[in-house]
């Protein structure tokens, strides 16, 4: 539903933010924009709102051209999530969530209390709504910030690294929160990040970036870390994808071995012809007792006489990746990892080779999607140079010295001074030339982040 033909981006002083990208955003779900600083990311995020205007190429939304949508009324269905939040921090958490609302014209009474469903929604307590920014966690802040720009319900939502400035417990808590959101909102996201984890842990799909805004690859997660399209996007997922890439494969499509899991009441004889080490010993409804050891197990009776060793963890066939099943043998003490079915009965066992050979082998489990992958375009790498490293950090560009409480609490004043549908329309201008003044976009749009949510 967002569409980049053929889009560049270059500056007068000769970078090229963003070179010839091509790409096609799925509707209601995450893309997440990856890469190394400096690479385009935050340029790309901020065409889709018209906050940056592309030097060739087209951006369409719904199969129309975004430069035939007035950048308010565009804004209007793009909520804007950034760093360290940018609330305003002269207005309580309430009257910051209703900021779209407001100026949208709903009025103050209905305007507070969608604030307050989102303040519901997005994990706060009701009892924050009259705090000020000042007096909230940073966590709970980035919160507000996801709440207030979900204020007119729109379907787009741009974040730029939106849980970076968090600590990594609350980074995760953000996340999973997240995901939680998503499940229910199915927004269209456009989700910037230089972490790569974060991206995989999010993105339904993910764009990684190389510098010079060129575009290495756009593949699942789960492609990404099974087939890097080449050596730049392999070191940058880094060396423990093998792993990763786990999480993707599902537990259920493994293969278990039966042999070894044997009722309680079986002869001994019937485990040493099992010619294994260990046996899993079940109840009557195959519910895991615990590993016997084959070579301690009494000369005669059944498995019910021997001493058990406890089990360690299972995995769940319904619900669980192959990392956990991998993870479940590691830490087993018969090496053997025991997957169980809903009701926690034994469906079968396997060990840590098996399951890696089932999992890494020609015609692996879960390779079928990977093998569709497309290559991407392995162009070379431009190296950033010091004068646009420099420039970077004097425009401030996508750091957090453009999103200041100040800047955007400059828009807000004169948000508030308009009437409220003029507003609108006016808001991101006021916005953007405030900001504008560390460094605008060469089409006089302004490179800084604005903090109105929108
Ligand atoms: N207004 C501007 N004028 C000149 N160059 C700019 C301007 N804005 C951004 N750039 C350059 O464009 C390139 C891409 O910047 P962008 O902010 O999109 O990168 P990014 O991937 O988001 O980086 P980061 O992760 O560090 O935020 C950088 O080289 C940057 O210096």
């Amino acid at each position: 539903m967002i569409r980049f033909d053929a889009v560049s981006k270059n500056y007068p002083n000769g970078t090229t933010a963003v070179d010839e990208l091509s790409l096609e955003l799925a509707e209601g779900g995450i893309t997440v924009l990856v890469g190394p600083s400096g690479c385009g990311k935050t340029t790309t995020l901020r065409m889709v709102n018209r906050m940056v205007e592309p030097t060739a190429g087209t951006v369409s939304l719904r199969g129309q051209d975004i430069r035939e949508i007035a950048a308010p009324e565009l804004r209007r269905g793009i909520g804007y999530v950034i760093q360290h939040a940018g609330l305003f921090p002269h207005r309580t958490v309430l009257d910051n969530i209703a900021t779209v609302p407001l100026l949208l014209g709903w009025g103050k009474k209905k305007a507070r209390s969608r604030a307050a469903e989102l303040l519901e929604l997005v994990g706060l307590p009701a009892s924050m709504a009259k705090r000020y920014p000042y007096q909230l966690s940073g966590g709970q802040q980035q919160r507000v910030g996801v709440a207030r720009a979900l204020g007119a319900d729109p379907p787009v939502l741009l974040m730029d690294e939106p849980f970076s400035a968090v600590d990594p417990i609350v980074r995760g808590e953000l996340q999973a929160e997240f995901i939680r959101l998503q499940k229910e909102l199915h927004k269209t996201i456009v989700f910037v990040t230089h972490d790569i984890d974060e991206a995989i842990k999010l993105g339904d799909n993910i764009a990684v970036f190389r510098t010079g805004g060129k575009l290495a690859q756009f593949d699942t997660p789960e492609r990404l870390l099974a087939h890097p399209a080449d050596d730049f996007v392999a070191d940058f997922v880094g060396q423990d994808r093998g792993i990763r890439r786990l999480s993707f494969v599902k537990a259920a499509d493994l293969p278990l071995r039966e042999g070894l899991v044997l009722p309680a009441d079986s002869p001994v004889a019937r485990a040493r012809a099992a010619g294994e080490p260990w046996v899993l010993v079940v109840d009557g409804d195959r519910r895991p007792l615990g590993w016997a050891a084959v070579a301690d197990l009494p000369a005669g009776g059944t498995l019910a006489d021997a001493a058990l060793t406890p089990l360690g963890h299972t995995f769940s066939l319904a619900g669980d990746s192959a990392r956990a099943a991998l993870d479940a043998a590691l830490l087993s003490p018969s090496r053997l990892a025991v997957g169980v079915d809903p009701q926690g009965a034994v469906v079968g066992v396997a060990d840590a080779y098996e399951l890696s050979a089932a999992m890494t082998g020609d015609g692996a489990v879960g390779d079928a999607a990977a093998e569709e992958a497309t290559a991407a375009p392995g162009t070379a790498q431009v190296e950033t140079t010091e004068a646009e490293t420099a420039e970077a950090a004097a425009t401030g560009a996508g750091t957090v010295g453009t999103e200041t409480a100040g800047a955007e609490t400059s828009g807000a004043e004169s948000a508030d001074a308009a009437t409220a549908e003029d507003s609108v329309s006016k808001v991101p201008v006021a916005k953007d030339e405030t900001v504008g003044g560390s460094g605008g976009d060469a089409d006089g749009a302004g490179s800084g982040s604005g903090g109105d949510g929108r």
